[in-house]
């Protein structure tokens, strides 16, 4: 089974470019057929040729940055994207989400969806499809969630997997608060389930965890598609029955998002470190996921500055406040194990019940994949995927920020004049607050 990707805006190319990348390099590496197989399967079509190509759609209101994501796969020689797999135009969306909504979207419809259906076809079967795309600029953000709808509406049975790119907190885009909230209100009524990546997290494993001094998207991007990737690589999972699962985004969301007013999910990794390092490196099951697991309930992105005291609180004491330093109580959590020995290493933990809803049982509530084949380089490494409060403060953040500004009706003409009324915004607003609501209840 197969899925499709459709890279939105300057983000979502360039960060797809970087995950295909990785998950060819990874396929590709060592003897390793079977696991290879599944994962071209899964994200790339052959050409007679035998040539690897991927299944993936590159959208843009401008051509730039779409020539260089196809240039630069095509330079790697060992995949490329398809000739005729994109669609630009020559203007961007101008950081305003309702010109990529209520213009671009509707106008470039027909010419989108023939392509998707192009590139549907190709598929032996769909497993689902993955926009990726920012939630700040205009074009991945309102071309992005019109495109979701879309997609939504001709195939309202597929799984779609929506992966946001994050803003950073200080901002380059003014009203990127706003485009985030439109975007998130929309995507939460059309999307299965919602991974997101927040630039200042990435930043901050690229900076402490790489060493990396001048951090380029590039090197950001490398670290959000090697997490990525470790997600989406084949694995075998609990309904698998020993093969690699062909199901990963079905299983994803049904893993991880059994309700639909919890749809957020944030992602880490162990170990990350400079490739340089990795040779040098040994790292044991029990290590690594006692650090996971105090990194889950702590909310801390990387092994680095992990608060060991944080504790599940005893039954009778739990408070919640999105004040910080607090315990992070999940909803659910997928873990993901990858390389050496793996079938001897335990949960570490992540399957206790005190780490979750009262309403859930942990049985329901943890998921776990392992795969005997090690990962981009790396000779095992785990990976959590979390439903949990971990991204219920800068969410608050996000809407507070755009409602002071909407309180002083900033910028909101910009809006006004492509169709997006206030009502809409206020709409966006009060869903937003349900599902801010919804997450600092979770106990
Ligand atoms: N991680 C990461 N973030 C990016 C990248 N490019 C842009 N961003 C972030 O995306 C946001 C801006 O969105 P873009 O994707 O550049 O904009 P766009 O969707 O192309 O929309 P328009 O420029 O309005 O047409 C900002 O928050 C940037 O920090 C990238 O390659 N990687």
């Amino acid at each position: 089974m197969s899925v499709l990707t459709v890279q939105l805006g300057q983000c979502g190319n360039q960060v797809g470019q970087e995950l295909f990348d990785i998950i060819c390099s990874d396929a590709q590496e060592g003897q390793r057929k079977t696991y290879s197989a599944a994962s071209c399967e899964r994200f790339f079509h052959q050409t007679a040729h035998g040539d690897l190509v991927a299944r993936a759609l590159l959208i843009d209101m401008e051509p730039k940055v779409i020539n260089r994501s196809m240039s630069m796969a095509a330079k790697s020689g060992r995949w490329s994207y398809g000739e005729s797999s994109h669609f630009s135009q020559k203007q961007g969306s101008g950081n305003n989400w309702a010109n990529g909504y209520c213009v671009h979207g509707p106008r470039h419809r027909d010419a989108v969806e023939e392509l998707v259906r192009r590139e549907v076809e190709r598929c032996d079967r769909l497993a689902g499809l993955i926009a990726m795309m920012s939630v700040a600029g205009g074009t991945g953000s309102g071309v992005g969630t019109y495109v979701t709808q879309c997609l939504r509406d001709i195939y309202p049975s597929s799984f779609i997997l929506n992966h946001l790119t994050w803003p950073y907190g200080t901002g380059e885009v003014i009203v990127q608060n706003y485009n985030s909230v439109l975007t998130l209100a929309h995507l939460y009524q059309l999307s299965d389930a919602i991974l997101v990546h927040e630039n200042d997290t990435v930043h901050r494993i690229c900076s402490r965890l790489l060493n990396i001094k001048h951090i380029s998207f590039s090197d950001v991007n490398r670290v959000i598609a090697h997490q990525l990737g470790s997600i989406l690589q084949p694995a075998l999972t609990a309904d698998s029955h020993g093969a690699y699962s062909r199901n990963p985004l079905g299983e994803l969301v049904s893993a991880l998002a059994c309700h639909p007013e919890y749809k957020l999910l944030s992602v880490c990794t162990i170990p990350q470190m400079a490739s340089s390092s990795i040779a040098y490196s040994t790292f044991s099951w029990p290590g690594l996921l006692k650090h996971l697991r105090q990194m889950l309930i702590s909310n801390t992105k990387m092994e680095e500055g992990i608060d060991w005291q944080v504790r599940p609180p005893a039954d009778s004491g739990r408070s919640r406040s999105l004040a910080g330093g607090s315990f992070n109580t999940s909803l659910a959590n997928l873990l993901i194990l990858r390389g050496k020995d793996v079938y001897s290493a335990e949960t570490g933990g992540i399957d206790d019940p005190a780490l979750y809803t009262s309403w859930l049982s942990s049985k329901e509530a943890f998921s776990l994949w392992k795969s005997p084949v090690p990962f981009n380089k790396y000779e095992k490494s785990a990976t959590l995927v979390s439903n949990s409060q971990a991204l219920l403060r800068p969410l608050d953040d996000m809407v507070g920020k755009a409602w002071n500004m909407f309180a002083s009706r900033a910028y909101i003409h910009q809006y006004i004049k492509f169709g997006i009324s206030e009502e809409d915004f206020l709409d966006s607003f009060t869903s937003l607050e349900q599902v801010i609501s919804s997450y600092s209840q979770l106990c």
